[in-house]
């Protein structure tokens, strides 16, 4: 299958901070590619290279078959690309709203593009309501709906549900299901891990470097990372212990529990084995969890020991 991205080595340098470091990406047609990391860590700027809108400083790649270099034109005219600050006139209706993105894109057939796009996204009931009036998850689904009406063949989506209530969130994902299914491929950048759990397959990228993808069970196979679930009172005193004892590398609250984890079990359970007697305390062995991985790889530890990734200046 030819791959919708594919990019080589992709560096991006703002002053003397590399902010993406030799990035390399294969995304297939119709997919749902999610690409998580911390705040800063290279995201946006690996989509807007992706899509024509930055030129990287090396490497290279086509999307959509086109070069990234020399036919960003091209790109941009078959990509939606949705914006963490996307705006919207909000003292203009939905309906015009488009009839006005489309005007700006001097797109033809506008008429039977915005109807298509208002039935697609669920907004034709709604269509003569002021964009000042809906919620936050509606004005999410707007933006998508503009993003759409060019009927691009990629959806690159920064963010899009950023402080979206989680039922809105559950309604704008299944309809980035239901474009994906339509033959959309759909890159979407989230800090929410049920979101990570929505897509085919999740990117991982921190200070630039692309650490971690494939599927979720790829990834947290990948990371072989020894976990414990532990129940009991006063778990916030026990976590700052466990955070303090040899062996324990992260310790994390999931609701009533901890999740204390370790890359190496035999020093894992020698840090906790004192606690295991505890009859306070009830002990369990767990699979991490897609959080686990990333609290690993956020804490600034490598999982396959390539040990501690560089501090990200302010
Ligand atoms: N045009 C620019 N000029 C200078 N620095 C920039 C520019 N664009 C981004 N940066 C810096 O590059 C780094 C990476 O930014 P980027 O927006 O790509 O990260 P991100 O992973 O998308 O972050 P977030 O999750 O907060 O959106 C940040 O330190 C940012 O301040």
């Amino acid at each position: 299958m030819k791959a919708v991205i594919d990019v080589h080595g992709l560096v991006k340098t703002f002053g003397d901070k590399r902010v993406v470091d030799d990035v390399s990406l294969q995304v297939g047609k119709g997919q749902i590619y999610g690409f998580l990391g911390p705040n800063g860590s290279g995201k946006t700027t690996t989509l807007r290279m992706l899509c024509g809108l930055l030129t990287p400083d090396a490497g290279s790649g086509t999307c959509l078959g086109f070069d990234i270099r020399k036919e960003s034109a091209e790109i941009k005219r078959r990509t939606g690309y949705m914006t963490q600050k996307f705006s919207l006139y909000e003292d203009l209706t939905i309906r015009e709203n488009l009839d006005f993105v489309g005007r700006v894109y001097g797109l033809d057939k506008l008429k039977s593009r915005v109807d298509a796009a208002l039935d697609r996204l669920g907004l034709a009931s709604r269509r003569k309501q002021l964009a000042g009036q809906l919620s936050g998850g509606w004005k999410q689904r707007l933006a998508l709906a503009a993003c759409i009406l060019h009927e691009p063949e990629l959806l690159l989506l920064d963010e899009p549900t950023a402080g979206v209530d989680p039922k809105a969130r559950r309604d704008f994902w299944d309809q980035i299901h239901a474009l994906a299914g339509a033959g959309l491929t759909v890159l979407v950048s989230t800090h929410y891990m049920d979101e990570a759990e929505r897509c085919h397959e999740i990117l991982y990228i921190a200070y630039g470097k692309l650490i971690a993808r494939g599927t979720i069970a790829d990834v947290i196979s990948q990371h072989d990372l020894a976990t414990w679930s532990v129940t009991g009172p006063n778990l916030y005193l026990l976590s700052q212990e466990l955070q303090r004892t040899p062996g324990i590398d992260t310790v994390a609250a999931f609701g009533t529990a901890l999740h204390v984890c370790g890359r190496d079990a035999a020093l894992l359970e020698r840090g906790i084995a004192p606690y295991r007697l505890r009859p306070d305390l009830t002990w369990a062995r767990t699979s991490p969890s897609l959080e686990d991985i990333f609290i690993q790889l956020m804490s600034g530890l490598d999982t396959n020991g390539a040990g501690k990734a560089p501090e990200p200046s302010a």
